[in-house]
């Protein structure tokens, strides 16, 4: 068969509505930890062996870019094991030589991870360099994390377009300075990069944190996993308990190491118990996982849902209203108030789940979910007003309202928009398996992160989507 997804980009999915989803799943491996584990190995000395790593755009664009450099990466198991060689803090003869006529340039896509940890990575390492992406990233701001080199940079540093967004053009000879400040109210890529980049310049580095940071979880993982690799890391408080600085030094040493499932892909399985009446286990993440999105499972147990973390993961169950059997009974969850500026990327997962509360659910804390893959405030709001209810759009989230049962029940045609956002496709699936007559454009841009997703759903519910191609407007090719 064709494959429905590559077969023409204007592709439009609807997933089929049905009782509740049942069973359990194993997402990918977690981006963030793949790409954070992909610097620390190439810098490192000798060999590290990665297993459980993610297969994907995201990390495609990581690879490619340490190749330019002469990292060695071999593919074991289609990429999902991954064998890189460090190169221990010495460019290879052949980008030298290239960096040495013309910067070497790298293609980034959107990619937030990949060109905020490379342009601290490389600007500590040496060389010249250009990293560019989609058009969209040339709106991601990373100003903040520029800034934060030039003091420390022997050479130079630019964000080209305008409000300080990539490209990026690098010109070092490594970083001369041993402290520097940063602002984090806009990513917490910033100081994870500045981190791992601080092994990569030989020196301990005292960064100073200005302001509020973002996604904490984040940089309590780059701490980790680079104590993995050998790199060290020293936090101060201030009076209030908050992080205010932080001193990084050591040295990468090759590693083996196993990446744990994403946890932002297992809110879309979480979600779709809870919206189902269903249960539904994500096996491989529990509650020591080192990414913060498993906090996610919590707050749909503060919605109503049961929560049970055991040794084979964490599992959701909706509690159904009545007494009636779950496959006759809508799910019985409360609107929520809920801070979600440490799990940003599940805000949209939880916006889909609150359209079926029994009350108004308050998201706050996510005002920097403007600057990623797309507005993730103004457009998501802009998507769910199309199915008639009521969502307002904050400075710093969204209230979202629930819809009727009259709604639910309808079958009406709405055609939703993703952005080119991975999580507004995969969020957007969850509509499907309660709403008939959902249409999502483009859902191959979870290829960002999860290219197998709608595959993976498919094998969740038992349910095959109903494909659609402008290209073949009466065929469906499920
Ligand atoms: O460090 C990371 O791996 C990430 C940090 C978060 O970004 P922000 O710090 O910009 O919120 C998150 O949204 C992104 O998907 C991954
Ligand atoms: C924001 C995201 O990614 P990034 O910033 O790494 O592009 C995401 O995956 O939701």
């Amino acid at each position: 068969m064709t494959d429905p997804i590559a077969a023409a980009p204007s592709t439009r999915v609807c997933v089929v509505p049905g009782g509740p989803v049942e069973g359990s799943v194993r997402p990918p491996g977690s981006k963030s930890l793949t790409n954070r584990a992909l610097v620390c190995a190439a810098f490192a000395s000798g060999t590290s062996r990665l297993s459980g790593t993610l297969v994907s755009e995201d990390t495609e664009v990581m690879i490619e870019s340490l190749a330019k450099i002469g990292v060695a990466i071999k593919k074991v198991d289609g990429g999902q094991a991954l064998v890189i060689e460090g190169i221990g803090g010495v460019i290879s003869e052949d980008a030298r030589r290239i960096s040495a006529q013309s910067p070497v340039e790298m293609f980034i896509a959107n990619s937030g991870t990949t060109i905020r940890f490379l342009t601290a990575a490389l600007s500590a390492f040496g060389g010249r360099y250009r990293l560019s992406g989609i058009p969209r990233m040339s709106e991601r701001p990373i100003g903040d994390l520029v800034d934060a080199i030039k003091p420390i940079l022997d050479g130079e540093i630019v964000a080209e377009s305008p409000g300080g967004c990539p490209p990026v053009s690098i010109d070092s000879r490594g970083w001369k300075g041993s402290g520097l400040a940063v602002s984090g109210g806009v990513s917490s890529q910033y100081l994870s990069g500045l981190m791992m980049a601080a092994p990569i310049a030989s020196q301990a580095v005292r960064m100073e944190i200005v302001g509020e940071m973002v996604s904490m979880p984040y940089v309590r993982m780059t701490a980790g996993l680079m104590q993995t690799f050998g790199g060290q890391t020293q936090w101060e408080q201030d009076d209030d308990g908050k992080l205010s600085a932080v001193t990084v030094g050591g040295e990468y040493v090759g590693c083996e190491w196993a990446i744990e499932p994403d946890a932002s892909a297992a809110s879309y399985f979480w979600a779709a118990a809870a919206i189902s009446g269903g249960r539904v286990l994500v096996q491989g993440l529990g509650e020591d996982a080192s990414q913060g999105d498993v906090g996610f499972a919590r707050v749909l147990a503060q919605m109503g849902c049961d929560y049970t973390a055991t040794d084979a993961g964490i599992e959701i169950a909706a509690e159904t209203a009545g007494s009636e059997p779950a496959a006759l009974s809508p799910p019985s969850l409360r609107g929520i108030d809920v801070q979600m500026g440490e799990i940003s990327d599940t805000v949209q997962t939880l916006s889909v789940v609150a359209l079926f509360a029994d009350g108004p659910t308050r998201i706050r804390g996510v005002g920097h979910n403007r600057f990623k893959e797309t507005d993730r405030i103004g457009n998501l709001a802009i998507e769910l007003r199309k199915l008639g209810g009521r969502v307002d759009e904050h400075d710093d989230g969204l209230t979202v309202y629930p819809l009727t049962a009259e709604r639910i029940a309808s079958d009406e045609t709405v055609v939703l928009e993703t952005y080119n956002d991975h999580r507004m496709a995969m969020s957007f699936a969850l509509l499907g398996l309660r709403i008939a007559g959902i249409e999502i454009l483009n859902p191959a841009c979870t290829r960002k992160t999860y290219p197998e997703f709608w595959a993976d759903l498919e094998s969740l519910t038992g349910r095959a989507h109903h494909w659609h191609s402008s290209d073949r407007p009466s065929e469906s090719i499920a």
